[in-house]
């Protein structure tokens, strides 16, 4: 491999489509990004316009290559890393979407899945791992085909195609000469049998999906085909989701390394190793970047409001001007003098499933001033993910004594020390806090060989800051206490009002 080569990572996440380029020793060298608009057509429902998020990612990789001054020989692999879920069905003629892509926040099919839930969550669990909800794209296809005027009976001649947004970036690149994904992508589809590998037929039944309109699911470093950019042909060599990239990106590749991902809601997933774990708590079982002799699979959960409370904060209560100005906030006080935020603005996500609670704020004084509420804001971020953190550790057998972070609100010290504390556990922020990126051209540059093996990846030192628990554990079961009070009072709230 020539040393002036360089392996490019496109990150489509929900707000915006990113270009960012690495070079071999994992250093990202540029990035550019654009956002993209946000379509809320009615209360609760959620769409992204497919032809404008292929051209911001497209302008982000133009801009990218032309800023760096690298020219398309120099791009030795793409790596794809991309908002999970969001679905997007198009006419396989003229690759034109037959609609908007539908955002996994998008919650239009609410009704489809209570109908269905008494008799098929358990099969779904089984199957897919997944809860049976609007999160995952099943029903957001049959939506598709059921609202769009024509789309089932094209779908049944076989002229339509289905895929997640690595799906979609895939066919625009190569020209609609390739049609698939990956199985980190696939295991978020609700269509996918996590255990067999395959689409599933049943549930393929159970939503009335055409098979001919899915994508061939491969590895997570694999042949998805050549990308054209201007007269050269790139090999797209690496496609996950953006959760499961960053768990790779972090290099958490053995049973029980975790990462949780700090940015408007949380992430935290945990590598279970080769055999799926059923959890007990409500947490998701996935699939986790996959090479084509290895299938690792993890345990998910997710905080709805993370970084997004502190935009709360800030926009709706006015309490700071800019999400930094939080941290020193935090730290003017010694703590909340016993003041909890729980930030149940939407119900509670795992290991509660509780849709029904809502915002509290409790345990307030007379002295009780704004310091101390965004001080409480700050701890309730951690608290969920304590909360989702003990129950992957019951239902994976351990207890973790290493977590590794990344993310936009990752750049709060307060948050990440008092992470440490609550948990009494060394949280790991690396200096480079682009893992998502990195997992994916990881898989791309492993695919191609530009990276040897993963021991290459290892040896690439990354410089991070380690955050040491540093508080006693009769004050931590306090705290912990007093934070499951205020999840009573929010659910109690919620209940007294149903
Ligand atoms: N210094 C900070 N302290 C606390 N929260 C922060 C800080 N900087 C950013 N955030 C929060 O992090 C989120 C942005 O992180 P990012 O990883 O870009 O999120 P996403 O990928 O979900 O858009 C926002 O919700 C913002 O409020
Ligand atoms: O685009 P992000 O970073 O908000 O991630 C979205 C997740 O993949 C949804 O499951």
């Amino acid at each position: 491999m020539k040393n002036n080569q360089y392996i490019v990572a496109l990150d489509q996440g929900t707000t915006s489509s990113r270009s960012l380029l690495l070079n071999q020793q994992g250093e990202i060298v540029g990035s550019a990004q654009r956002e993209f608009t946000q379509h809320y057509p009615k209360p609760g429902w959620v769409e992204h316009d497919a032809i404008e998020i292929w051209a911001s990612q497209r302008a982000t990789l133009t801009e990218l290559l032309a800023k760096t001054r690298i020219s398309h020989q120099q791009v030795a692999a793409i790596g794809i890393t991309n908002q999970r879920e969001t679905t997007v069905v198009w006419d396989k003629a003229t690759g034109q979407p037959i609609y908007n892509a539908i955002v996994w926040q998008c919650r239009r099919t609410s009704e489809q899945c209570k109908a269905l839930r008494p008799q098929w969550q358990q099969t779904i669990r089984h199957k897919t791992g997944l809860v049976l909800d609007p999160y995952f794209s099943a029903t957001k296809v049959a939506w598709i085909l059921d609202n769009v005027e024509g789309a089932r009976e094209k779908a049944e001649r076989g002229e339509l195609a289905f895929g997640t947004i690595d799906t979609w970036l895939i066919w625009n690149l190569t020209d609609g000469q390739v049609h698939a994904t990956d199985v980190t992508n696939a295991s978020r589809t609700m269509l996918f049998n996590i255990h067999s590998l395959q689409w599933d037929e049943e549930l393929l039944t159970l939503f009335n999906i055409p098979k001919s309109m899915l994508p061939q699911v491969k590895s997570s470093s694999d042949d998805f085909g050549l990308a054209q950019l201007g007269a050269n042909q790139v090999p797209i060599g690496g496609v996950a989701g953006d959760q499961q990239s960053s768990l790779f990106g972090q290099l958490c590749l053995q049973p029980g390394m975790a990462k949780n991902t700090y940015g408007t809601g949380c992430f935290l997933l945990m590598n279970t190793g080769e055999k799926p774990v059923e959890s007990d708590h409500g947490l998701l079982t996935t699939i986790a970047c996959s090479f084509p002799d290895k299938v690792q699979y993890a345990l998910e959960g997710a905080v709805f409001m993370g970084g997004a409370s502190v935009q709360w904060l800030r926009d709706e209560f006015g309490l700071i001007r800019h999400a930094k100005d939080s941290e020193s906030m935090a730290q003017e006080v010694a703590d909340t003098q016993g003041t909890y935020l729980v930030p149940a603005f939407t119900g509670l996500g795992a290991p509660y499933w509780d849709p029904f609670a809502r915002g509290t704020l409790v345990g307030m004084t007379r002295g009780t001033g704004a310091n101390h509420i965004v001080r409480a804001t700050l701890e309730s971020i951690a608290y969920q993910s304590m909360d989702l953190l003990q129950a992957m550790e019951q239902d994976a057998g351990h207890r973790l004594s290493h977590l590794k972070v990344d993310g936009g609100a990752t750049a709060n010290n307060f948050l990440m020390q008092f992470q440490a504390d609550i948990l009494n556990c060394e949280v790991e922020r690396p200096a480079n806090v682009e893992t998502t990126a990195a997992g994916a051209a990881y898989l791309a540059g492993l695919h191609i060989g530009y990276w040897p093996d993963i021991d290459a990846l290892k040896q690439q030192v990354q410089d991070a800051t380690i955050f040491n628990p540093n508080m006693g554990e009769e004050q931590r079961q306090q705290l912990q206490s007093g934070w499951e009070k205020a999840l009573k009072a929010a659910r109690y709230w919620a209940e007294l009002n149903q």
